[in-house]
């Protein structure tokens, strides 16, 4: 088949995605687009659906109608989600989910172990490389000097960049992360969007996040969802300044 060009050049061409509950519908006509390298920030009130949008894309939940086309030319909607992770795209999940009794260092090896796509058999038996990208990982997520660390250890914003750490030695093209600044402090809070910004440098990335000072701070375009739908999108000048914005989720 061949697709318009609006859907080859994009990353993830979402269209007309609808998803019902019991008769309630999670999302409705959902339709965006990301960009390949782009970072978006996708905000909302609760219930809006943002996490039923990453389930979607993730292939835990299979929309009623709609598109899901990653890439410009898979259909989501027709694949599992070990299929999906395969294809690369990686999600964060808002609780980390380390393994606690390991060190650092080792959490991080283990999931470049486990990614065979990059170091295939070839690379299996011989460590240099695979400490080489270790290295870079741990660089990357700010956990260079805590390598030897327990997991156990860390603080919670540390072992949310574990996490993602973790999820970056599948070199994912599409990174979806749910409210990675919740809970953390305000230093690590800054430090995360630093982090997600060079991550963003290689990779694409979908953030769904609540705190407006986090998302000021990654400087990307936004996605305002609401009953299931985009209700705006633009700078977040734009979004936080729009009157149905503030009237279903900021406040006055
Ligand atoms: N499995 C389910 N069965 C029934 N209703 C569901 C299910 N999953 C989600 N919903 C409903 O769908 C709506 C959208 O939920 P969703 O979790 O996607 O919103 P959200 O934007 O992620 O909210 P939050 O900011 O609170 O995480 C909510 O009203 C929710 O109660």
């Amino acid at each position: 088949m061949t697709r318009p060009q609006v859907v080859t050049q994009s990353l993830l061409y979402v269209d007309g995605v609808s998803v019902t509950f019991d008769g309630f519908r999670a999302l409705n006509q959902l339709s965006f687009i990301i960009a390949p390298g782009e970072m978006r920030a996708i905000i909302g009130p609760n219930g809006a659906g943002k996490t039923t949008m990453m389930d979607v894309i993730t292939g835990k939940t299979k929309p009623d109608t709609g598109d899901v086309i990653f890439a410009g030319e898979t259909d989501l909607t027709q694949l599992d989600e070990t299929a999906i992770a395969n294809l690369g795209i990686g999600r964060k999940f808002q609780k980390p989910t380390v393994f606690e009794s390991h060190t650092v260092e080792d959490n991080v090896l283990m999931a470049v172990k486990a990614d065979r796509t990059v170091f295939g058999t070839l690379f299996s038996r011989h460590s240099r490389p695979i400490m080489a990208r270790v290295d870079e990982i741990l660089g990357i997520v700010r956990l260079g000097d805590h390598r030897a660390r327990m997991a156990s250890e860390l603080s919670h914003g540390q072992k949310q960049w574990l996490e993602i750490g973790m999820l970056l030695a599948q070199d994912p093209k599409l990174l979806l992360v749910d409210e990675p600044a919740a809970g953390m402090t305000d230093a690590e809070t800054a430090a995360t969007a630093d982090l997600l910004k060079d991550i963003a440098k290689s990779h694409s990335v979908v953030v769904v996040e609540h705190d407006m000072g986090f998302i000021r701070e990654l400087g990307v375009k936004v996605t305002c969802l609401h009953e299931g739908s985009v209700l705006a999108e633009g700078t977040l000048d734009q979004v936080s300044s729009d009157d149905r914005v503030i009237e279903v989720y900021l406040g006055r």
